[in-house]
């Protein structure tokens, strides 16, 4: 990937934890590198192609300047944020905050704090069978648009399926989501299980009926195990009704153990 690259832009500005740093204010000094296709943009020579380099200092001023923090590591994140909210081709940043007159006690060139902050590619699985199951996986999209770090960029139709997994209930709709987010995997996980709640989602027998369901299917190509979350999801590999849609929007995208796309995946479950 390419980079635009900003070095040393200087910002007056009142972020500290200390009272005189509030008051007086400070210098503040930012790097900022942000990975993007440049291609584009110098074959044709058309700056609507690009980023302007001078319209993102007057955002980094803004986000200085409109508020007081008192961490570095605050403005770094506002920063960041800021850059790939506002900048659709923007993929990723690296931040740095410099303070060149930071009140301590010794002498220091600097003290800075750097990020690398980026757009994750998730995949989600829905699943409703109580109620008025559409509106429920309505629901769910709308939600997840809401959230300011996370917007729905392809949507998988509806289907029918038959409960799965021995409990006797009636038929679900499923269907599948694919994510960009700015939110790490425990976070959307935090926020899944807000908007599952907010459906009415109750968790009375397992793998039993539900409002709600919403799965991380998915997180780039991320392997990642907690107490409380498990990506890639541990069953959706054995789930037509997670392979079937999912195929619809990620039939070429290759689970990141099994080393096999889901369409692949799919393909393999009829022969079973
Ligand atoms: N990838 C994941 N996506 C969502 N939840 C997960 C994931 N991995 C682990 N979990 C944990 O599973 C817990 C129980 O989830 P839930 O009650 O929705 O299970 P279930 O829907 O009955 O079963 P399944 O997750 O197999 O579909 C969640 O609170 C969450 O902590
Ligand atoms: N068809 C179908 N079966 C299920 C589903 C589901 O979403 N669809 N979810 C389950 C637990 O998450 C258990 N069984």
């Amino acid at each position: 990937m390419d980079s635009i690259n900003i070095k040393g832009l200087e910002v007056f500005a009142h972020h500290g934890v200390y009272r005189e740093e509030n008051v007086l204010g400070q210098k503040f000094v930012v790097d900022v590198s942000m990975q993007v296709s440049t291609q584009e943009a110098g074959r044709s020579d058309d700056i609507r192609k690009s980023v302007n380099y001078g319209s993102v200092c007057d955002g980094i001023q803004k986000v200085m300047k409109n508020r007081n923090y008192k961490l570095i590591e605050t403005v770094a994140e506002e920063i960041a944020d800021m850059i790939l909210l506002t900048y659709d081709d923007v993929r990723g940043v690296n931040v740095t905050v410099k303070k060149p007159w930071a009140p301590v006690m010794v002498h220091v060139d600097t003290v800075s704090v750097s990020i690398s902050r980026k757009k994750h590619t998730a995949y989600l699985g829905l699943g409703s069978n109580i109620g008025d199951r559409e509106s429920y996986l309505d629901m769910a999209i709308d939600e997840l648009n809401k959230d300011k770090y996370t917007k729905v960029t392809r949507v998988s139709d509806f289907i029918e399926t038959e409960p799965y997994g021995g409990v006797e209930q009636d038929d679900f709709l499923n269907g599948c989501l694919e994510i960009e987010t700015l939110r790490t995997p425990e976070e959307l996980l935090r926020l899944v299980n807000g908007i599952e709640k907010a459906a009415g989602r109750e968790r009375l027998i397992h793998w039993g009926p539900r409002t709600l369901d919403i799965d991380i299917l998915l997180y780039d190509d991320v392997v990642y195990d907690s107490e409380d979350l498990h990506i890639p999801h541990v069953e959706m590999h054995k789930r037509e009704f997670v392979l079937e849609p999912l195929s619809m929007i990620a039939g070429y995208k290759r689970h990141p153990l099994l080393g096999k796309t889901i369409s692949e995946l799919r393909a393999g479950l009829d022969k079973q």
